[in-house]
């Protein structure tokens, strides 16, 4: 049987499988997250999770299947990863609240065993209130949305700031489950196969 291998240092993609009961390893890829201004976003995080997947797939054996994902939230045709201090933090929290935006995530799973991969992404529309500066400005001094796309979490205290969602909710906290198991699928595997009895 092949390993599941997590190509990833998000503890939230980890808790998920966790849940799940799948048995995996982790290896972060540690690359470089950039991507061209303009781009498209489903684009963007399917390219960034191949990257992740592709850095991890070239340094471990061929009995093992890999899976990266990456995260962003788009508003009005900008992206928004990760905040890179609180100042920057409250600047993205202010572009969300009052208006829909979306959050994509894509997934690349790489098999070593004949070099080849299989992508796809799930987006998920996420309605931020219209909050006062002030939850803003407490939330951002909470610390949570410093390693969030968008600089919040929905799975935390940034669900005060949330008031309604459409689609894939375990998308928007960094892993389309669904998604990622009809992948699988699609390659005549399942995530079921991972998991202890
Ligand atoms: C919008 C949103 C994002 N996030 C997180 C999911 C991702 O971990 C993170 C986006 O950053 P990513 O670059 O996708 O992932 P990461 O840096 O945490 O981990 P790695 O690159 O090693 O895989 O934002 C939440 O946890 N909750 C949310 O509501």
């Amino acid at each position: 049987m092949e390993t599941f291998v997590l190509a990833s240092g998000s503890p939230r993609r980890r808790e998920l499988l966790e849940r799940l009961q799948v048995k995996f390893r982790v290896q972060e890829a540690g690359i470089v997250e950039s991507f061209v201004e303009g781009a498209a976003p489903d684009r963007v995080v399917m390219e960034l999770s191949w990257r992740k997947a592709d850095a991890v797939a070239k340094n471990i054996g061929d009995r093992a299947v890999v899976l990266g994902a990456d995260t962003v939230v788009a508003v009005e045709n900008k992206i928004l990863g990760k905040p890179s201090n609180g100042e920057e933090a409250l600047s993205m929290l202010k572009a969300l609240r009052g208006r829909i935006h979306h959050v994509y995530t894509g997934i690349t799973l790489c098999f070593p065993v004949n070099t080849t991969y299989i992508q796809a992404y799930e987006r998920t529309e996420v309605s931020m209130a219209m909050v006062p500066d002030e939850l803003l400005e407490w939330y951002v001094a909470t610390g949570e949305p410093m390693d969030k796309a968008g600089a919040y979490g929905i799975q935390g205290k940034g669900a005060l700031l949330v008031d309604r969602i459409q689609g894939d909710y375990w998308n928007v906290v960094g892993l389309p489950l669904y998604k990622l198991e009809q992948t699988l699928q699609s390659t005549g595997r399942s995530l079921r196969w991972y998991m202890g009895a």
